[in-house]
């Protein structure tokens, strides 16, 4: 007969989310684990969280609502908050990433506190909040937080580490790095300098890290850690897309100068990215199978088609540039923003 007593509760947020789908299906492998999600209702969560309906209890909602996150906040032993909005949606509806970011985490503190105040909460928070390390990307968990001018959901989840640091439960926070995912092609791209050495991790390593922390509390808790896939998921920003352009059939990365900011967005090496995979030993893969990844979802006759169309979309893929947008109308104080200052000669040869 199951052992009802032994079975941890685990309530898990943003399921349905990059990093939340493959932390999901890490739990389900664990079958002494009962576990609830709670996510937005859309077409989306519905379809990727249909085939787990037999396995896990599923609670759709909004996290912005103390009442719906009191009633799943009850009885827990463990939740992994990932519910989020992330940007570019956080830039463009700020209000609502405060909402849903700041709101959601403050209610499902309190629900917690109230209904299961031996919770051990486990929170994603993002390299975000260390701002712009262009000059300086070597990154350390005591470094100061300082998101880049403008960058609301890395204000929003400043807000949010306070929050938690401050809160009566049991809690550790993980600052995720660059999580190379399902993300869509935004103009978001365009603000990260070409040269920025980032650390990317696969979504399925975060989310072991995001399991395997579940059974290491007691070494993790009431502290911050940096998470990111180790030596082997360094690259520069330039050489990733190069990389990504090559595997859609786009070619090379080709942009015109000022098409990308040469600073205020964020990301770096994870100087002590070490410290959590030494303790949950959660890497398993590099940027080869990351790219691999990436091509295994791209048809070969997509790959072929986005070819012959390449110049029209990388055409379009420019007109979404604001860096770019900036320059050409010589908007001041927009291009002081994006842009280092320029020496005089430099402009004349970019102008001509
Ligand atoms: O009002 C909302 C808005 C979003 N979501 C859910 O939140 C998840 C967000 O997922 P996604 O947009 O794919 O984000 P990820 O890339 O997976 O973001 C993860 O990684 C980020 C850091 O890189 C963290 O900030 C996020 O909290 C963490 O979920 C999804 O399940 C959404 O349905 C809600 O539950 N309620």
């Amino acid at each position: 007969m199951e052992n009802k007593i032994s079975r941890k509760k685990i309530l898990l947020t943003g399921a349905s989310g990059t990093v939340g789908f493959e932390t999901l299906q890490h739990l389900v492998q664990h079958t002494d684990y009962e576990i609830t999600v709670f996510d937005l209702k859309t077409q989306n969560s519905v379809q990727k969280l249909a085939p787990f309906r037999s396995r896990v209890e599923i609670i759709y909602g909004d996290i912005s609502n103390r009442e719906e996150v009191l009633k799943v906040a009850e009885n827990k032993d463990v939740a992994i908050h990932l519910a989020a909005i992330i940007p570019p949606l956080a830039d463009i509806d700020p209000e609502m990433a405060y909402s849903v970011n700041v709101r959601g985490t403050e209610n499902l503190i309190y629900a917690l506190e109230k209904n299961s105040p031996d919770c051990y909460l486990i929170f994603s928070s993002s390299i975000s909040v260390y701002g712009d390390r262009i000059k300086n990307p070597q990154i350390s968990i005591t470094d100061i937080l300082q998101p880049s001018p403008g960058d609301q959901y890395g204000e929003t989840k400043v807000l949010c580490e306070s929050l938690i640091a401050k809160s009566k439960l049991s809690w550790s926070i993980f600052r995720l790095a660059a999580i190379m995912g399902n993300h869509k092609i935004s103009k978001l791209m365009f603000h990260m300098p070409l040269d920025t050495p980032m650390e990317i991790c696969t979504p399925k390593d975060t989310g072991r890290a995001f399991t395997k922390a579940i059974e290491n509390q007691k070494k993790l808790e009431k502290q911050i850690f940096n998470l990111g896939g180790g030596k082997d998921c360094v690259i520069t920003y330039g050489s990733f897309l190069d990389k990504m352009f090559a595997e859609f059939g786009l070619g090379k990365a080709d942009f015109p100068q000022k098409a990308f900011a040469e600073k205020n967005f964020h990301c770096g090496i994870l100087k002590d990215g070490e410290d959590l995979n030494n303790i949950l030993g959660f890497r398993q893969q590099n940027l080869n199978d990351y790219f691999e990844m990436v091509r295994q979802k791209i048809h070969p006759l997509q790959k072929k088609i986005t070819f012959i169309f390449k110049s029209i979309i990388k055409k379009w893929l420019l007109s979404q540039s604001e860096p770019y947008q900036a320059f050409k109308k010589g908007n001041v104080k927009k291009m002081n923003h994006f842009f280092n200052p320029l020496e005089k000669e430099k402009l004349e040869t970019i102008l001509l």
